[in-house]
């Protein structure tokens, strides 16, 4: 468990450059209730670094309270539990933000460092600088027209990896599948032709750092405790470097081009601007691919629903011409068929463990009852939101997509749903990643029957040192027999897309 020890180093590193300068001990009536240890004055901390950020789940769980502060030696973290003190958190986002973790990543996971960070980092205190910028100006970028042309492409990407999968005899590790599959599809409609994730050992070096990444967090000597992933983060950098240098990005997608354009005008070096680059593969894959190996996992388990998901799709979104041509049209998809987006962001829902973190620079009420004190970690994790009985219903627990379809109050719903993070730092990439997997899964659920070898869907151990990722991966692998079905075998298959609708329904926390 020492491993998962260091997920914490995220948390403890940020807490470690503010907590020291902001401590303040005295705990005030008003701050939620301080839960004491049994070990005194280092339990907390030792537990979180045990345990990880599962110890605030397990914290949660047994504390029936909506928020509760922990004293972890260098600060305090409260652990916001309930959906209703999410929404003031959401209303209060002025006073506390995302930035430190995001410039600390680019320091430890970009290996950018001096001049360049302190660019990146920005006003020195809320870390307005060329990070936040760079974020900012690259949303727009992620809907419309730039939206639209990613997704022509990545649709490209993802039925050429489906149509192989015809001709696969054998079994398969249906996560390793997912993982190529949707590295080259996402990166594909990002950074065009030249794309550097087409390189077997560029997509290798990432990986290492995705599932080292805890080790590099710790910034201590990471060429010695986290060599590989060390290796792996410079070998990625460079890539990106010749990218650049070849002019790649004048060939790529809107979000890849106003990237690259906002750091040079900002006054960032190309090294760096290569150097950021490796770490934005962190927000492009590392949920991406495990949460289309869960949709599948959380699908195809379930023959009664996934028998309903596809009579939907194949009744509302799909036509045959007369040469036999099977035409599915995922607007149709998107606007006639809910039960499969909804089985999605179930998945998305139960699956979730991150946990929403924002360091507080002003003291702060949250509703009329909660103060928060600047200097502090806010936690918000979503394995315990997202399955709060105030928004879900006392079957929060279990797997119904119908709670997604036509929810009567979107609002409730949204602060218990933080698998997108919450607003104003709400994921800039979902509508590009569920077009993907809604794509893939409507592709995977029409042509094919996926049955784990031995017959039963069983739970894998998941990597709790993979801490970019929102859904953990799964260790070991998935070994599954894919074969086409029978009612469609040797058909010819035109997916479309409908410019303009890109966007999904999705509810957001
Ligand atoms: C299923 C896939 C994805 C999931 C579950 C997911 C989840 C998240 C979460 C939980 C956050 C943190 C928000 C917070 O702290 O409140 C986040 C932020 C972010 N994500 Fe995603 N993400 C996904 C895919 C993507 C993709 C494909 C991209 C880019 C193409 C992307 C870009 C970003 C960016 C830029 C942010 C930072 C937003 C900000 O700081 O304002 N994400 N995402």
């Amino acid at each position: 468990m020492l491993d998962v020890t260091l997920i914490i180093s995220v948390g403890v590193a940020l807490l470690l450059g503010y907590v020291l300068v902001n401590r303040k001990n005295k705990h005030q009536p008003l701050e939620p209730p301080l839960i004491s240890s049994s070990i005194p004055v280092i339990g907390h901390l030792a537990a979180f670094i045990y345990y990880g950020l599962e110890y605030f789940a397990s914290q949660s769980a047994k504390i029936p309270l909506p928020a509760f502060s922990l004293d972890m030696l260098f600060n305090k973290v409260y652990v916001i539990k309930s959906p209703e003190l999410v929404s003031a958190v959401r209303r209060n986002h002025r006073s506390m933000s995302l930035e430190p973790l995001l410039t600390r990543t680019s320091e430890c996971a970009g290996g950018i460092t001096g001049p360049g960070l302190e660019l990146l980092r920005g006003k020195e205190s809320q870390g307005q600088g060329l990070g936040h910028h760079t974020v900012t100006t690259m949303r727009p970028t992620l809907l419309g027209q730039g939206l639209d042309e990613m997704n022509t492409k990545m649709m490209e990407c993802v039925q050429k990896s489906v149509q192989e999968l015809r001709t696969h005899r054998g079994t398969i590790d249906i996560y390793q599948w997912c993982t190529l599959a949707m590295t080259i599809a996402s990166t594909d409609a990002i950074y065009g032709p030249l794309n550097p994730y087409k390189q077997r050992k560029v997509r290798d070096s990432y990986w290492e750092i995705e599932n080292n990444l805890s080790y590099l967090m710790m910034d201590f000597a990471p060429w010695l405790i986290a060599r590989k992933a060390w290796k792996g983060r410079e070998y990625l950098s460079h890539a990106f470097l010749e990218y650049y240098e070849a002019d790649g990005h004048l060939n790529s997608s809107q979000l890849a081009y106003t990237r690259w354009k906002t750091q040079l005008d900002g006054g960032a070096r190309l090294e760096d601007i290569a150097r950021l680059e490796a770490v934005m593969g962190l927000g492009i894959l590392s949920n991406t691919v495990p949460s289309s190996y869960w949709a599948i996992f959380d699908l195809f388990s379930r023959p009664e629903l996934l028998k309903q998901a596809r009579d939907e799709i194949r009744q509302h979104a799909m036509s045959v011409n007369a040469e036999g041509l099977h035409t599915v049209d995922l607007a149709a998809v998107q606007e006639k068929c809910p039960l499969l987006l909804a089985c999605l962001q179930e998945t998305l829902r139960l699956r979730s463990n991150s946990a929403q973190l924002r360091v507080m620079f002003e003291d702060t009420m949250l509703g009329e009852s909660c103060l928060v004190k600047a200097g502090s970690i806010l936690l918000m994790p979503s394995a315990v939101i997202n399955r709060s009985e105030s928004a879900w219903g006392n079957d929060a627990e279990s797997f119904d997509p119908q709670r997604f379809i036509d929810p009567e109050d979107r609002r409730t719903k949204a602060s218990g749903f933080m698998s997108f993070g919450a607003s104003p730092h709400i994921c800039a990439g979902r509508h590009f990643a569920t077009g993907e997997i809604i794509a893939l899964m409507t592709m995977l659920i029409l042509q094919f029957d996926i049955c784990p070898v031995g017959g039963e869907w069983v739970e894998p151990p998941i990597n709790v040192n993979a801490v970019a990722a929102s859904l953990s991966p799964p260790i070991g692998q998935t070994p599954v027999n894919i074969s086409e079905r029978e009612e469609f075998k040797g058909v010819e298959w035109n997916y479309r897309l409908t410019p303009g609708k890109g966007r999904h329904g999705l509810i957001i926390g």
